[in-house]
């Protein structure tokens, strides 16, 4: 069955749960920063393995020092659904481990 689109409250009240990810209503989004850049790298890679489990893939955005994750369900057009959230809630538990802040 098709996941069904969160309304904009519906997705803020799921982020008052991630400190740090916010919504422009489209999707839902946090730019981690790090004390160097391989550590962004590796979260890089066990966020991939995550995404794969799960069969949810979000934008991931390497930069030096950051990695930005910016993630909305394609199946139903681009929109926030509890994928998203269920996506958001791993990754922030693997963050403190990456030295990820
Ligand atoms: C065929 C495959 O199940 C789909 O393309 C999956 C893969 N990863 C996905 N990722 C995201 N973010 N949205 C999707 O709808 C989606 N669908």
């Amino acid at each position: 069955m098709a996941p069904q689109p969160l309304t904009r409250e519906e997705t803020e009240q799921a982020l008052a749960g991630l400190p740090h990810w916010m919504t422009d209503g489209d999707s839902v989004s946090r730019t981690y920063s790090f004390e160097k850049h391989l550590p962004a790298a590796a979260m890089v890679v066990h966020i991939s393995a995550i995404q794969e489990e799960l069969n949810h893939h979000a934008e991931l955005t390497l930069g030096y020092n950051t990695l930005a994750v910016s993630v909305n369900t394609h199946s139903v057009g681009g929109q926030v659904t509890e994928l998203d959230i269920a996506l958001a809630r791993r990754i922030e538990a693997i963050a403190p481990g990456h030295g990820a802040s």
